[in-house]
């Protein structure tokens, strides 16, 4: 018998959170008359970079978050733009700062990303950010995992005592997503696998939960999948076919319980909880 996994729909569970949002950034101004600004710093031109960063203020402008947006020369040196991240941490009129990633060749996004403020730093990329976060005290949340959490919990996901396990170890996606599934009150327990991992159809057939976010698409098929898992997909993929996820979504879906698609998963959460965090800026800076 052919099973069909239901859908988990990130777009209307982010359009769901930013209607919630919303509402409390009006209240937030009516209380304190200021309104929660973003500011977006985007080095070069690199079209899907582009896409994010307008997707970004648009988000911002229903949301009622003022946004500005530095368009910067893919040849700026790398002074300059640690000059801009200083100015803009300095002005009480920006409560978070973004630098859209990948930055061009030549930058050093480590060093760009610690110049950002910690309280400013709505993407939770600095280092003082990311040790708050393993020491279960966050300040801010990385967006794309926080995303990734608010999906399985709107969703009714009982995540404790559940194997998750993690496709990818990147510091924006694989490794802080460890840490949030194995927090006090998720209590998954996680393994985290890689490119180098040997025999990872083994290791993904034991997850109740797998994510991927390894990079690379249509990688997960579905005889890697447990009968009845819930499978996240984090991949963004554009190839020849259109835009893919991480996951073989017409096999995985015959195998899974509940499955993310793309476009229109995890995607859309991002840019919500981007919001979430630019509000707790402001509240945390003007209260
Ligand atoms: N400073 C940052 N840079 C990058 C981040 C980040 O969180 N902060 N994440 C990614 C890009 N990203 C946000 O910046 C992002 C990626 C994808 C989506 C999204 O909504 N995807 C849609 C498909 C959109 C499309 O057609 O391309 C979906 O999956 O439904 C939003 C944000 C790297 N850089």
């Amino acid at each position: 018998m052919s099973n069909t996994a239901s859908i988990i729909d990130g777009k209307a569970i982010a359009q769901q959170m930013r209607n919630e949002l919303a509402e409390e950034v009006a209240e937030f101004i009516q209380n304190n008359s200021v309104t929660p600004c973003l500011a977006a710093v985007l080095v070069g031109e690199d079209p899907a970079s582009e896409v994010y960063v307008r997707n970004k203020r648009r988000a911002c402008e229903h949301a009622n978050i003022d946004s500005q947006l530095h368009r910067l020369p893919a040849d700026i040196t790398q002074d300059d733009l640690l000059a801009l991240v200083t100015k803009l941490n300095k002005d009480d009129a920006v409560h978070g700062i973004l630098v859209q990633l990948p930055l061009p060749a030549g930058l050093d996004a480590d060093l760009i990303l610690q110049a950002i403020s910690p309280s400013k730093d709505v993407d939770a990329f600095h280092p003082t950010n990311v040790g708050r976060m393993v020491q279960g005290k966050p300040r801010f949340l990385p967006c794309t995992p926080h995303g990734v959490m608010q999906l399985l919990d709107r969703s009714g996901v009982d995540t404790a005592g559940k194997h998750a396990v993690v496709v990818g170890r990147s510091d924006i996606v694989g490794k802080p997503l460890a840490v949030l599934l194995a927090a006090r009150g998720v209590d998954c327990t996680v393994t985290v696998c890689h490119s180098r991992t040997a025999d990872l159809g083994y290791h993904t057939r034991q997850a109740d939960i797998l994510i991927a976010a390894i990079g690379k698409p249509e990688f997960i098929t579905g005889d890697m999948i447990k009968p009845g898992a819930v499978v996240i997909d984090v991949g963004v993929n554009r190839t020849d076919a259109g835009l893919v996820g991480d996951v073989e979504f017409a096999s995985a879906s015959q195998v899974a319980g509940l499955i993310t698609p793309v476009p229109g998963g995890v995607g859309p959460m991002t840019i919500a909880m981007l919001l979430v965090n630019t509000l707790r800026a402001a509240q945390s800076l003007e209260q």
